[in-house]
């Protein structure tokens, strides 16, 4: 919207799309644990998709960083809604215009040593496979920060990178 594409931008790339669901279910765990440096009950990173859609209980300690910055802030669980993080492709796209979202998920501000165990509900919105990401340039004299990507090899590759053990054809 903000870029100005037409309302049917989207639906030529995601005729296809192969989202994703992910459940996820964080133990009990002891505080100290997740304290310590370097641990998290997961580590900042940004998704690879377009965006995701996120449901989190009210247990706490997603944080995200927007800027890239280093600059984590809460994102306080917010009974009945759903957070939106741009993702990779989406930053991609749009040259720049929207960052992908750098967030993890700490040990949120609770009394007592352990940590509730925390649900939360991620939808990946990924492309059609076939489809090309190619910057969209706007400003005149704009120059195109990223090559073009098929989105179906990204997200191979990137699945890949996450999950090492994979066999290499399987991801
Ligand atoms: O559990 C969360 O709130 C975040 C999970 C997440 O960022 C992911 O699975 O990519
Ligand atoms: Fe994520």
């Amino acid at each position: 919207m903000a870029m100005d594409l037409g309302d049917n931008f989207f639906d030529d790339i995601t005729k296809r799309a192969d989202p994703q669901l992910r459940m996820l279910h964080y133990p009990a765990i002891k505080k100290k644990i997740v304290e310590q440096e370097g641990h998290a009950r997961i580590i900042p990173h940004t998704d690879f998709g377009l965006c995701t859609l996120l449901f989190q209980d009210s247990v706490g300690g997603l944080e995200v960083d927007p800027f890239h910055t280093g600059d984590f802030k809460p994102a306080l669980p917010v009974p009945g809604t759903v957070l939106i993080n741009i993702a990779d492709l989406m930053q991609r796209l749009t040259n720049d215009q929207c960052r992908s979202t750098m967030h993890r998920v700490v040990s949120p501000r609770v009394s007592g040593d352990v940590l509730p165990l925390r649900y939360s509900m991620l939808f990946f919105i990924h492309s059609d496979p076939e489809a090309m990401i190619d910057p969209i340039i706007k400003e005149k004299g704009e120059v195109k920060k990223y090559e073009p990507v098929n989105a179906g090899e990204w997200r191979t590759y990137n699945t890949r990178k996450n999950y090492t053990s994979l066999p290499a054809a399987a991801a």
